[in-house]
């Protein structure tokens, strides 16, 4: 892809390989309904992203070999890490890449969100601020971050982990860059990430999530849970 058709901001999908995917809901689901759900949670977000106006495009950052065909099936493009080394080296590598590539920002969502939807995401781009700058998009336990908008995209440090919404508002203000904050209720469908036992009722609950429900009714998941 040339420099100018890279321009604009990109979405950076982190992901990790889905036969290691959401070890904290071993509790409720065996090993392949979760690398099954990792997936089809991934399906979902691509499917979004993949409408979005406002984007230039949308970049999978993984080291798990399905997501080439994925990136092929939704118009995506594939950065391939050796091994998972974690969220924050990921979104570092993805956002060198991008810079290097001339693009104007970078869009970082996770894999398991999937209520989001394109309108959410232009929203999110339509109330960024000019210039240097983040939007943040709280999770809805009011600690994570379930959505990172930079530009340019390597200004702030990626501070994901325990607690990152306060370490990202530290580190956009140590960048001395402009900061949004969304909470989590204003962009309910990215602010709502699958992570533990207690989230699988609102995941049943869900509207949209095409893909997710159809890994569910193909029995991906034991008996009564879908
Ligand atoms: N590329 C990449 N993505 C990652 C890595 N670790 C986590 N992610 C992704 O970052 C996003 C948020 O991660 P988590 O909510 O912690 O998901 P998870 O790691 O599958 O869940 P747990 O195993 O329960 O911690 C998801 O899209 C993950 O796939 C990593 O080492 N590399
Ligand atoms: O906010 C974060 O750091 C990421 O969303 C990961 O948080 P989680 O592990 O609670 O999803």
């Amino acid at each position: 892809m040339s420099r100018t058709a890279s321009a604009g901001i990109w979405a950076v999908v982190p992901v990790k390989p889905f036969g290691l995917a959401k070890q904290r809901l071993a509790p409720a689901l065996g090993a392949e309904a979760r690398a099954r759900l990792a997936r089809a949670m991934l399906e979902d977000v691509l499917a979004a992203l993949g409408s979005v106006g406002g984007l230039a495009g949308t970049l999978i950052v993984s080291a798990e070999p399905e997501v080439e065909e994925l990136a092929r099936d939704f118009g995506a493009e594939r950065l391939a890490e050796a091994e998972a080394a974690g969220l924050n080296t990921a979104l570092e590598r993805a956002a060198r890449h991008l810079v290097h590539r001339g693009a104007a920002g970078l869009l970082a969502i996770p894999g398991d969100v999937p209520g989001l939807a394109a309108a959410e995401v232009a929203r999110l781009i339509g109330a960024h601020p000019a210039g240097r700058a983040v939007s943040l998009v709280a999770a809805h336990d009011g600690q994570g971050t379930n959505a990172l908008l930079a530009t340019p995209a390597d200004a702030v440090r990626f501070c994901f982990g325990p607690g990152s919404l306060a370490a990202h508002r530290a580190a956009a203000r140590a960048a001395d860059m402009a900061t949004i904050v969304h909470e989590a209720g204003a962009l309910p469908g990215i602010g709502f990430d699958v992570d533990a036992p207690d989230d699988l009722a609102r995941l049943r609950a869900l509207p949209g999530r095409s893909h997710t429900r159809a890994a569910l009714a193909a029995g991906a998941f034991p008996p009564g849970w879908a």
